[in-house]
C-alpha cells in the first residue's frame, strides 16, 4: 500500500540575515510515521523541524522561501493562520519546559486557551492525555503538585501530554531525550513508537541508536542540504551517499 504524505516540502530555503542556511530542500514526510533527522552539529535540523510549524517567522531577518504543504495547503500562504498551524504541529524541546504550575493545569493549559471552561470536560482531556503520554500511572495522585517537582523524563513526558491535550496532527521533537537518563530516553522511545499510530512524528535526535530504533525513515541533512532521506533501514544499512554512510559509521560529525 502507498504510504500517504502528511507534509511535502518543496524547493525549501531559509535565509538567517545574508546566510543560506536550509539549501533547496525537498521532503516528502509520511503520514503517521516517524522521521528521523540526523547529521552534524550546525547542518540545519532544528532550523528545518522549526520551518514546519513557522517557528522561524519569530527570528529577526530570516527569509524563507518555497512551501511547505501540510494536508494539501501551503503553510506560508499570507491568509494561514499561524495560531492554528502551531496547534496542528506542535513541538517539543531539547530541555523539558514545564510551565510553573501544577501537573493538571500544565495540560489543562492549551484547551483553557482555545476556551473551554467545562471542569468534567478538562478532567477528561487531563486523564486522556496522560495516559497517551505514558504519564497517568505515575501522577494521578499528585495532579495538583507542581510541575517542576517531578524528574525530568516525567516532566518530559508532561510536555508531551500538554501538546496532545490540543489534539495536534503533527510532533515536532527537538533532540527529546538529549537532557534525560537512558531509562527516561527508553520511554519516550516507546512513547514515540505507540504515538506514530495517531501522529505524524518529526524527531531531531544526534543519537544514531536513537533513530535506528524509533525511526521508519531517516533524513540525513549537511551543510544545511539534504543528503537523503529513505526508509531507516535501507540508511543504516545501504545508504546511498558516501557522506550518509561516512556519517553514520562515525567517520565524522
Ligand atoms: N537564530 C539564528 N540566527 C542566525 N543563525 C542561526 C540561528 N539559528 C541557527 N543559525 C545557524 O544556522 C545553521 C543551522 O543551525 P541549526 O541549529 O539548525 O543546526 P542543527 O543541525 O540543529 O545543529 P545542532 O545539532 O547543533 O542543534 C548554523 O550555522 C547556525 O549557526
Amino acid at each position: 500500500m502507498e504510504t500517504e504524505m502528511k507534509i511535502q516540502v518543496n524547493k525549501l530555503k531559509l535565509y538567517y540575515g545574508e546566510t543560506l542556511a536550509l539549501k533547496k530542500i525537498s521532503i516528502d514526510i509520511p503520514k503517521n510515521n516517524v522521521l528521523a533527522l540526523i547529521g552534524p552539529s550546525g547542518c540545519g535540523k532544528s532550523t528545518f523541524l522549526r520551518t514546519l510549524n513557522r517557528m522561524n517567522d519569530l527570528i529577526e531577518g530570516v527569509k524563507i522561501e518555497g512551501e511547505i504543504i501540510l494536508d494539501g495547503e501551503n503553510i506560508y500562504h499570507p491568509n494561514t493562520d499561524v495560531v492554528m498551524l502551531r496547534k496542528r504541529v506542535g513541538m517539543v524541546f531539547q530541555r523539558p519546559n514545564p510551565f510553573p504550575m501544577s501537573i493538571y493545569d500544565n495540560v489543562a493549559y492549551g484547551p483553557r486557551i482555545h476556551g473551554l471552561k467545562s471542569k468534567a470536560r478538562l478532567d477528561e482531556i487531563v486523564e486522556k492525555s496522560l495516559k497517551a503520554a505514558a504519564l497517568w500511572d505515575e501522577v494521578k495522585d499528585r495532579l495538583k503538585a507542581s510541575a517542576t517537582g517531578i524528574s525530568g523524563g516525567q516532566q518530559q513526558r508532561l510536555c508531551i501530554a500538554r501538546l496532545l491535550a490540543v489534539e495536534p496532527e503533527v510532533l515536532l521533537m527537538d533532540e527529546p531525550c538529549s537532557a534525560l537518563d537512558p531509562i527516561s530516553t527508553m520511554k519516550i522511545e516507546e512513547l514515540v513508537t505507540e504515538l506514530k499510530e495517531r501522529y505524524t512524528i518529526v524527531m531531531v535526535t544526534h543519537n544514531m541508536q536513537q533513530a535506528a530504533r524509533a525511526s521508519d525513515y531517516t533524513a540525513f541533512f549537511l551543510n544545511g542540504d539534504l543528503v537523503e532521506r529513505d526508509q531507516t533501514d535501507a540508511i543504516f544499512t545501504r545508504p546511498h551517499d558516501k557522506r550518509t554512510e561516512d556519517y553514520i559509521t562515525g567517520r565524522f560529525g
